[in-house]
Parts: structure tokens; C-alpha cells; sequence
């Protein structure tokens, strides 16, 4: 053999066999690194526990979670995660160890679709999101914002028991999903960008139409789990297009958002132009002026005189993603289990006319009063809460759990599994399953967060907990009390109660695989169908 064919074939054999080295002598230090990690299920060279997830991902972490322990590590590609199901370890992350766990993962969705993680709720741990956040509170989720907005909500309120009346006089059946969707994204989108997209008085129809088109697309691909998170040569390839497909939604919901912000801005100029320099130094008036025309009114960072366009339109994405969604998915799952359970729907009523009466609408300040509905929305955050995983966490450094017992690497991503902690038969029994409100009535006060026992979690907890949770829980028990109220339901036509589904779909938010529909019949008197009061 030639001398030099014969050092080649020696040079690759040796460069071959170098890596293969390496790299077991590198698993081997990683190995013993990762001797205090918590249980978890055995795991694949590269993919690690990728291939162990499927369309519903709760649910198998759930099930890993009762097969290996309350807390359980996985490898999802070259990422390091844990999950848990266990009130007392997710109390642990959350807040004893808040500080640790508060950050949020850099995913490819969160830098296309959310301005390079420039919003609050995928922002990481730093000053931009303790920035964000202060505005968020400041400025947008303040009690007395919210309250100047309870007007609005009312007629909200009246449009929803219009809009079912409508369809129950010619014995229409009504798409819950489409109608619970529209009054979620009605109160939202007034009080953020001072339009009601949904009602065809209020929007041209084909703005609506992309509005909900563009929201829709940027939810799921928010929500999908995209495996160019875990394995970094997937992105190189994208063989599902799916990257491809981000840019041009960003793009698209980007033009969308800036023609808002500069609606705004030729709103404010005309006002400040008609109502000269005292409304300039009064800013926008509290009263009329939306989430909008409040951040085009606050001053930037670093000196400069306003915010930058960037930061508004992340705020303003985060707001309609995160406040739409997860009301009308909750309201259409507790809606679904009401006509599953058409006993627990007559108690309601029966509630409902002891403390509203049929001779009045429903008010706001009703709500508190409604012991037995509240345990109802509990009990639908319980079964299926809207963020399965909450938005995942992530640590900032090394960190141990479970009194010292495992000790985590950073950067290592959090699945609170808020689907398997309602579930947890160790927390709820053996009838965790059911649907059962009168599970929580023993409670003076029926909060509808997590408390101090974190038995459920809808809105999360310690420091990235829901900026607008009392927000969320005014606009779905306004929804659910004002179609109980107004409404005997049945399911559609020909289906018993019990063949009414619960099966899931997987997403940023968790609804149910299709949409709910029902049949209507009035229970007040005519005139109530006519108009209906404020508070
Ligand atoms: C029923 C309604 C709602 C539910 C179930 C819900 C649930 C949640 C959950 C589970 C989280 C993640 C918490 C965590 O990661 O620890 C969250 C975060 C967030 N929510 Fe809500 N939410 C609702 C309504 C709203 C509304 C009405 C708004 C605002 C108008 C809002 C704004 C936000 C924001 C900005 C974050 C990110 C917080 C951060 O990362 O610092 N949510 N929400």
C-alpha cells in the first residue's frame, strides 16, 4: 500500500476514534456532575426524553411525575428540565426559591414573535422585564383602571345575553367557543386599544377578520413545542418550515401592531391639537384613554422623552395574548362541565336568583356574593387550567431542591404541571377526576388563586404570578353568571350530558379539542332581553 494512502487511512482512523473518547470521557464527568439530579425516566443519546412526549405532553410529565417521584429531571435535547405536580415543591420554586427560578427560557418563538423577548411575560430576568412589569402595574392593571373600565364590561355583559337571545328565538344552536371568544376579545381590545374588533358595529368587517386571523396564527405558534428548542441542528434544517413561518407572521402582526400605535399617535396629535396645551401637560384623560394612549404617554428609558415603539408593541401583544385566550378557554370548559353536571348548573341559578333575582341584570359587585359559582371557576381551574405549564420558568444559576437533596444545573427549564397538580389524587383524592364544586364550599372565602396551600395555581405564584389575574377572574365569572342567569342550557340536540367530551388540545392555552356547542332557552322575562342596566 501507498506510504501516503497508508497515513491518511491512519489519520482518520485516529480522528475518528479521538471524538468517540472525548466525548465518553466528557459523559462520564457529566455523569457524575449530575449524580444529585432528581428521578427521571431513562433517556436517549442526543434526543434524550424528546421522544417520551406527545400531543399531550401534561399528561406524560404527569405520569413520569407518578412513576419516579414528586420531582422529576428529563433531557429534552441539550436542554435540562424538571417537572413537578407536588404543592409543597412547587411553593418551593416559586416562591421560597423565587428569586432562582423567576427567568423565562430563550426560545426561537419568544425572539420572533415576542420582539426579541422585549415583552414581560417571556422576558428574561433582568431590568428590561422588571421594567415592563412596573408599567404593567403602574400603569395598565391598576384597580382604578380596571374599575373605569366596569362600563364597558356591562355592555359586554348585555351584548353576550343579546347575542345568545338572538339565536334561542329561532332555536339556533350557540358556538360557545365563537361567542365567549368574541366577549373576551371585546373587553380586551377596548380597554387596550379603544376598539371592539368583534362587534360589526364597532370594526370593519376585514379588519376584524384579520385581526382574529393574525391572533390566532401568532397563539399557536407561541404555543406549539418546537424541537429547534431542544436540538439545535433541527433549526439548521427546518424541515417543517416552521421558523419560515414565524418570520412572516412576525411580520405580518408587526405591521398590524404599528398601524395601531400610529392610529394612536394621530389621535393624540388631533387632541392635542383641539384641546390645546392643557390637555398636552394632563396627558391622555383617564376615563376614555386606553392601554395604548397611556404608553404612548409615558416617558422611555434612558432620558428619552417617550417609549420606544418596540416596547409598545411587545406590551400591547402580551396584553391581548395573555388576557384573551385564557378567559374564553376557561369560561368554555366550565360552561362544558355545567352541561355535563345539569344539577351543579340549576344550583348555580339558584344562587344566582337568590342574590341577583330575575329582575335585574347581573352587576359586578353581584360577583363576590356568588359563593357557589366561585367554587364553580375554581373547580374549572382546578380540572383544566388555561396554562398547563404555566409559561415554563427557568433558573438562573445552580440551585438545589427538596431540602438540599438534588442540586440543579443553571439555565435548567421549569415545567410547573398545573393540569397534574388539579389532578394529583395525593392532594385531591380519588375522585380528583370529577367535577365536583362543592369540593371547595367548606371555604369562607373562595379565592379563585392559589392561597397559601397552592392546591391549585391558575395565575401561578411569587414573582412572575399573573399581573392580571383579578382581571381574568372578573371577566369569566361576568361571562358564566350572565349566561346562567339569563339562560336554561342544554347540549346540542340529541346528545346526553355525560357524551358531551373533556378530551384537550396541548397550546400556549389548553381547549377543549372542539367547540362547545348549546342550545339556549330564556328564563327572564322578555323585557330583560331588551336592554340591561349598569351597576
Ligand atoms: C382567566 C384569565 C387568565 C389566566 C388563567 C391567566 C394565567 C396566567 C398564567 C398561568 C401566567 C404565567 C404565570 C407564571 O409563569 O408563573 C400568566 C402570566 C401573565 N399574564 Fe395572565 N392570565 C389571565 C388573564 C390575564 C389578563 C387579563 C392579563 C392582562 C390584561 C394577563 C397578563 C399576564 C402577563 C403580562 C403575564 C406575564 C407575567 C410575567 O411573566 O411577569 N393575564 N397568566
Amino acid at each position: 500500500m501507498d506510504l501516503s494512502i497508508s497515513i491518511a487511512l491512519a489519520l482518520l482512523v485516529i480522528t475518528s476514534i479521538i471524538p468517540f473518547i472525548l466525548f465518553m470521557f466528557v459523559e462520564k464527568i457529566s455523569e457524575a456532575s449530575q449524580r444529585r439530579l432528581p428521578p427521571g425516566p431513562p433517556r436517549w443519546p442526543i434526543v434524550g426524553n424528546l421522544l417520551q412526549l406527545g400531543r399531550l405532553p401534561h399528561r406524560d410529565l404527569a405520569a413520569f411525575c407518578s412513576t419516579y417521584g414528586p420531582l422529576v429531571y428529563l433531557r429534552l435535547g441539550t436542554v435540562n428540565a424538571i417537572t413537578t405536580d407536588d404543592p409543597d415543591i412547587i411553593r418551593e420554586i416559586l416562591v421560597d426559591q423565587g428569586d432562582v427560578f423567576a427567568s423565562r427560557p430563550a426560545t426561537v418563538a419568544a425572539e420572533r414573535l415576542a420582539y426579541g423577548s422585549g415583552d414581560v411575560a417571556l422576558a428574561p430576568m433582568g431590568p428590561h422585564w422588571k421594567r415592563m412589569r412596573r408599567i404593567c402595574m403602574e400603569h395598565l392593571l391598576t384597580t382604578r383602571r380596571l374599575e373605569s373600565f366596569t362600563g364597558h364590561r356591562a355592555d359586554e355583559a348585555r351584548h353576550l345575553l343579546m347575542d345568545v337571545w338572538v339565536k334561542s328565538r329561532v332555536g339556533e344552536e350557540v358556538d360557545m367557543r365563537q361567542l365567549l371568544g368574541g366577549f373576551s376579545m371585546n373587553n380586551v381590545t377596548k380597554m387596550l386599544l379603544g376598539k371592539q374588533y368583534f362587534s360589526p358595529a364597532a370594526a370593519r368587517p376585514p379588519e376584524a377578520m384579520e385581526f382574529m386571523s393574525t391572533t390566532h396564527e401568532l397563539f399557536r405558534l407561541l404555543g406549539m413545542i418546537y424541537l429547534g428548542d431542544y436540538l439545535p441542528a433541527w433549526r439548521w434544517l427546518d424541515p417543517t418550515g416552521c421558523e419560515r413561518e414565524m418570520k412572516a407572521v412576525e411580520k405580518k402582526v408587526d405591521r398590524f401592531h404599528q398601524k395601531i400605535v400610529e392610529e394612536h399617535r394621530e389621535r393624540a396629535a388631533r387632541r392635542k391639537k383641539s384641546s390645546g396645551e392643557d390637555a398636552e401637560e394632563n396627558g391622555a384623560d383617564d376615563d376614555v384613554a386606553d392601554f395604548v394612549d397611556v404608553l404612548l404617554s409615558l416617558p422611555g428609558e434612558d432620558g428619552k422623552e417617550h417609549l420606544d415603539d418596540k416596547v409598545i408593541k411587545a406590551l400591547m401583544q402580551d396584553m391581548i395574548a395573555a388576557a384573551t385566550d385564557t378567559s374564553a378557554v376557561t369560561n368554555e370548559w366550565a360552561m362544558t362541565e355545567l352541561l355535563r353536571h345539569p344539577r351543579v348548573l340549576r344550583k348555580a341559578q339558584a344562587e344566582l336568583d337568590a342574590v341577583v333575582g330575575r329582575r335585574r341584570h347581573v352587576f359586578e359587585s353581584d360577583l363576590r356574593h356568588l359563593h357557589y359559582l366561585r367554587c364553580i371557576v375554581r373547580e374549572t381551574f382546578r380540572l383544566h387550567p388555561a396554562g398547563p405549564f404555566l409559561i415554563p420558568h427557568e433558573s438562573l444559576r445552580p440551585a438545589s431542591l427538596m431540602s438540599g437533596r438534588y442540586t440543579l444545573p443553571p439555565r435548567t427549564r421549569v415545567f410547573i404541571n398545573t393540569h397534574g397538580l388539579g389532578r394529583n389524587p395525593h392532594v385531591w383524592g380519588s375522585d380528583a377526576d370529577d367535577f365536583r364544586p362543592e369540593r371547595h364550599e367548606r371555604r369562607s372565602k373562595v379565592e379563585i388563586s392559589h392561597g397559601d396551600d397552592f392546591v391549585i395555581l391558575p395565575f401561578g405564584a411569587g414573582r412572575r404570578r399573573c399581573p392580571g389575574a383579578p382581571l381574568g377572574v372578573v371577566m369569566v365569572l361576568l361571562a358564566l353568571a350572565t349566561l346562567l342567569h339569563g339562560f336554561d342550557w342544554a347540549p346540542s340536540a340529541g346528545m346526553r350530558p355525560e357524551e358531551i367530551g373533556v378530551e384537550e388540545v396541548y397550546g400556549m392555552t389548553m381547549p377543549r379539542a372542539e367547540p362547545l356547542r348549546a342550545v339556549a332557552t330564556p328564563r327572564l322575562a322578555p323585557e330583560m332581553y331588551a336592554g340591561a342596566g349598569t351597576d
